[in-house]
């Protein structure tokens, strides 16, 4: 059977990377926009109503036009934007979050694709509340270090011009610490009050890593390097993207450095708590676009459409 597919965005960061791993599936069919029909709303909402599943990788409002375009009940929107990560109406695509997940998106017809950030970080904390290592009202605070592709074409087009030197060095940004992804941590997170979240840009393509500090006087007893572990290779067991890593293996750190592009061209996810006594550190890396974008939307619509969740995606 072959599922048609329309990327709305087709000539974006997200949109392109999407294409990338369609264009080599069989069981999928590509609907093409003419590009310079891209933006015609009569255009897509024709093809959006032909296909079977549509990606928007679209700026929030032009995903929210897009949305009021179905009227095929049975086209599944599957967006990237920031637009409806935390409303009820549409479910959160992330299927490792909790059991269960994995079935809504399959039946879900609207599925809000994770922000890089956010998932970053859930994927850290959301098993360990619930497992009760962390509560849910601790003072949580992370940062955040990714590459400029997260910004989309506008920031690769900046920092691929600045030859001078003057993006060279790591920017930390969003500094009003409201940064559009703290709703979705918060509330798919099971935390309180949002985190105080510093994300940091540097000059490398891609690549993502959430950093998580603990003060180990705050957090239950049981809490520890150990516990932390057991229980996400509990709760990731059956997770075909998601690597938990011991502190003490080899893979996890490179002469004591921690490289944040470790994941980059998989849709693999690798885990790590480190620590001691008195204090912990939950870090996660992944490529931005890659779990943190459009290849977690790709496996959404696997999901979706019922098809095992790893094809065309690498771990
Ligand atoms: N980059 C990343 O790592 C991630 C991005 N996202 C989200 O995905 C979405 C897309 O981001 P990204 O790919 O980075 O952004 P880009 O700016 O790279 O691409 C956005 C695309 O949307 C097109 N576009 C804008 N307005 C319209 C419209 N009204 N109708 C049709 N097309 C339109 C743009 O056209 P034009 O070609 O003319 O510019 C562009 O091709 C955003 O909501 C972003 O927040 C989510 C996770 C990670
Ligand atoms: C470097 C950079 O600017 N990154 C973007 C995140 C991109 C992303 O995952 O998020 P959205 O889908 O929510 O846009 C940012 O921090 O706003």
């Amino acid at each position: 059977m072959t599922f048609r597919v329309f990327v709305d965005g087709q000539e974006g960061t997200t949109g392109l990377r999407i294409f990338d791993y369609l264009q080599t599936r069989d069981d999928i069919e590509v609907l093409r926009i003419a590009s310079d029909r891209r933006k015609e709303r009569d255009e897509r909402a024709r093809l959006i109503n032909q296909a079977d599943v549509v990606f928007l990788c679209l700026p929030d409002e032009a995903s929210r036009e897009a949305a009021s375009l179905v009227d095929n009940p049975d086209t599944c929107l599957i967006d990237a934007s920031t637009a409806f990560r935390t409303d009820p109406d549409w479910t959160y695509g992330l299927p490792e979050m909790t059991p269960g997940q994995r079935e809504r998106i399959r039946e879900s017809k609207r599925i809000a694709n994770v922000g890089c950030h956010a998932s970053a970080f859930i994927m850290l904390v959301r098993p360990l509340i619930d497992a009760g290592l962390l509560p849910p009202d601790y003072p949580f605070s992370a940062f955040s270090l990714t590459g400029y592709s997260g910004g989309g074409k506008k920031m690769i087009a900046e920092f691929e011009a600045a030859t001078d030197g003057s993006l060279d060095a790591p920017r930390p940004y969003a500094l009003t610490l409201v940064h559009k992804h703290l709703p979705e941590m918060r509330i798919h997170g099971g935390l309180e009050r949002s985190p105080v979240f510093t994300p940091i840009v540097g000059h490398f393509l891609k690549g993502l890593s959430v950093n998580i500090p603990l003060q180990r006087s705050h957090l239950p007893e049981g809490t520890t390097v150990e516990s932390i572990t057991r229980a996400w290779q509990a709760h990731y067991d059956d997770a075909s993207f998601v690597n938990v890593m011991a502190a003490q293996d080899s893979e996890a750190l490179d002469n004591g450095f921690f490289d944040v592009t470790a994941c980059n061209g998989t849709n693999r996810v690798d885990l790590c708590v480190f620590g001691n006594d008195e204090r912990l550190a939950l870090v996660s890396r992944m490529d931005n676009l890659g779990k943190g974008a459009a290849g977690a939307a790709v496996q959404n619509m696997n999901i979706h459409l019922g098809l095992e969740e790893t094809t065309g995606l690498s771990r």
